[in-house]
């Protein structure tokens, strides 16, 4: 059992609160940025990714963030109304704040990386006077992202909409999506993401992300068990974590274990794998699946988008999800 619950009679399924962006992919693969002249844009944030890729898959979604007054900002509302994903609680910034910005490089499959522009941008402006009680209580579940915690006023924002969750029954998912560049200090970023670690009910992250928010504590011998012990210790019935290629390991409050695979994958770049792992695996256990069967899914996602140039827009439908699924086979492996 993964001890999650959530109440049928709620309108929403997923909620998110945090980062709407805007990704600029190089459009000229296998060479590094200086050489790249041109570029696709796309909606990005990670939690805006989770949540794009939950609407494909058919659940009923909304999102809590703020967005610029201009041209980027009117491409994102437009996007998440085409998606299906209710904009009612997307606030519009009137303080000249900009859209960040994500440029990708896809030097090589294996070789991927963002160049961050995140000064003076909206989404770090949502503010606590900006979080719906009433529209939170409408939903089965709410999803966090680390990154949102990087500042305030929305890092005080999160902990509000964290308050209210708790107090209708609304599960948390924390996927913890570190962002180095948006932070100040290693000891900051641990502060914020264990304080707001313990009151999520299912939390996913990779073996990178949860050392950095053990090495407050100085633990450095990254044991999964004792991590996830720790989180068992306060809200968490569920604890996943991601090991790129070597496929996830989850661990349940009950002392289930589950370990996936990955399915093979024509990689084009390998970001987005996160988010599309969590929309996915998100949608599976929402709808009362087996936690091997979400992690299954998720990564069936992961190997999808992947193999795609963008994350938002590569995002499966139920439709392809299910025909991948059945024409591909998961690489079991030991996950490690
Ligand atoms: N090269 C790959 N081939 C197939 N599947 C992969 C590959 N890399 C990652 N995945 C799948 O995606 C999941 C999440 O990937 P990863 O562990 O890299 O998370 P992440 O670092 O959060 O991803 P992102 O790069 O989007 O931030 C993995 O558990 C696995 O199922
Ligand atoms: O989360 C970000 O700001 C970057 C994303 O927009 C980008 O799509 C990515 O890195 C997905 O993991």
């Amino acid at each position: 059992m993964n001890g999650l619950q959530f109440d049928p009679a709620r309108p929403l399924d997923l909620i998110a609160v945090g980062r709407l962006c805007i990704d600029l992919n190089a459009n000229e693969t296998g060479r590094p940025m200086e050489e790249t002249l041109t570029f696709t844009k796309y909606v990005g944030g990670s939690p805006a990714n989770i949540v794009i890729g939950a609407a494909r898959l058919g659940m009923r979604t909304g999102f809590i963030g703020k967005i610029s007054d201009d041209q980027m900002g009117r491409f994102i509302r437009t996007y998440l109304q085409r998606n299906g994903i209710d904009d009612s609680q997307v606030s519009v910034d009137q303080t000249g704040a900009v859209t960040g910005l994500a440029f990708t490089e896809i030097k090589s499959p294996q070789e991927c990386s963002i160049l961050m522009y995140r000064d003076h941008v909206a989404d770090l402006l949502l503010s606590t006077e900006e979080i719906s009680e009433e529209y939170i209580r409408k939903s089965k579940a709410l999803l966090i992202s680390g990154t949102a915690l990087a500042q305030s006023p929305s890092r005080e924002a999160v902990f509000v909409a964290l308050e209210f969750a708790r107090k209708h029954n609304v599960t948390v998912f924390f996927d913890l999506d570190y962002r180095p560049y948006t932070w100040k200090s290693a000891a900051e970023t641990a502060v914020y993401y264990n304080l707001a670690a313990e009151k999520c009910d299912c939390i996913i992250g990779t073996r990178e992300e949860f050392n950095m928010m053990e090495s407050l504590y100085n633990v450095t011998d990254a044991d999964d068990e004792a991590t996830v012990n720790r989180w068992f210790s306060h809200q968490a019935k569920l604890v996943v974590i991601k090991h790129g290629g070597s496929g996830s390991i989850s661990y349940t409050a009950d002392g289930q274990k589950h370990r996936s695979g990955i399915f093979p994958a024509k990689v084009l770049k390998t970001f987005g794998a996160g988010d599309s792992y969590a929309s996915a695996f998100i949608h599976s256990l929402m709808r009362g699946e087996s936690v091997g069967e979400a992690m299954r899914r998720g990564s069936a996602s992961a190997s999808i988008v992947i193999s795609r140039h963008s994350c938002s827009d590569a995002m499966p439908t139920s439709d392809e999800l299910e025909a991948f699924l059945l024409s591909n086979e998961e690489i079991t492996s030991g996950a490690e």
